[in-house]
């Protein structure tokens, strides 16, 4: 179903919702606790660890033996899911059949300037070939061009198909680049794809350099906590910090800034921080 905001009536919404976060004394400020399953792990050794981690091999030039590779370790360590790109979920689902490790796929990547039915498509396909997670990239440019509608209904065809046309629910997470954007488009993009369904906001596809920071994280829980409790206390929008995420030290801040899941092409270098059984 079609947006029955204008641009105007986005523009107005979002000023709002910056000016409240913004705000010291206001309520908004101060929501969005970042307590969550994972704030309170301090070793690599803890159990929950790998079940925030999205195991990803998203590079144009991933071969089958590579991605065979992804799927084994992904069973060895556990980890929530293999993150791949749309062509390779076939064989992510065959390799992780029987196991607990999930296939998730990206759509729209790494740039996000396709048409929105084209990101449906690619959904919908993903889907159909066995995928439980979409993470697409949205149309930065229509987000920089104040055309708030199309950012809406860009994530919205995708959340539609993984939500309404599929029988089980299917997570799609919504990834902002943040290494491209504002602090109030981070803001913005997030209330947006909050709005339009989003399970999760992501920050970054990896592609850019940079990647996830604190401050980001920190101002994307912000951004969708209005949303928490809409279903059963259960918090509705989370975040997830990917781009650059190397080390157990460096997926620790991220959940103390309010991330719930990582996303990383360094998942075994972090596993095997467990040896050494730090604490931070
Ligand atoms: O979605 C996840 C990112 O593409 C992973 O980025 P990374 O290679 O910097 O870990």
């Amino acid at each position: 179903m079609a947006s029955s905001r204008t641009n105007e009536d986005w523009k107005r919404l979002i000023t709002s919702k910056i000016d409240r976060l913004q705000s010291p004394n206001s309520e908004s400020h101060n929501s969005g606790s970042i307590e969550s399953d994972f704030t309170a792990i301090v070793s690599p050794n803890d159990p929950k660890l790998p079940l925030a981690i999205d195991h990803t091999l998203l590079k144009p030039d991933a071969t089958n033996e590579q991605v065979d590779e992804l799927c084994r370790e992904a069973r060895k360590w556990g980890f929530k899911s293999c993150c791949v790109n749309g062509s390779q979920v076939n064989r992510v689902v065959e390799n992780l059949r029987g196991t607990s490790v999930i296939a998730c796929a990206v759509v729209g990547f790494p740039l996000g300037a396709g048409t929105s039915k084209s990101k449906a498509f690619e959904a919908s396909q993903a889907i159909e070939d066995g995928a439980q997670e979409v993470d697409m990239v949205i149309n930065v440019g229509a987000l920089k061009s104040k055309d708030y509608n199309l950012v809406y209904e860009d994530i919205k065809a995708v959340t539609e198909v993984a939500h309404i046309s599929s029988s089980s629910k299917i997570l799609v997470k919504v990834i902002l680049e943040t290494i491209s954007l504002t602090n109030g488009e981070i803001m913005a993009a997030s209330y947006i794809a909050a709005e339009a369904g989003a399970d999760y906001v992501k920050t970054s596809t990896g592609f850019l350099g940079g990647g996830a920071t604190e401050e980001h994280v920190g101002l994307m829980r912000r951004s969708v906590a209005y949303k928490d409790g809409d279903e059963g206390g259960e918090r509705r929008v989370k975040v997830k910090a990917s781009g650059g995420v190397r080390t157990f030290e460096s997926c620790v801040k991220m959940f103390k800034a309010g991330a719930e899941r990582i996303g990383t092409s360094s998942g075994i270098a972090i596993m095997e921080s467990r040896r050494s059984d730090a604490t931070y």
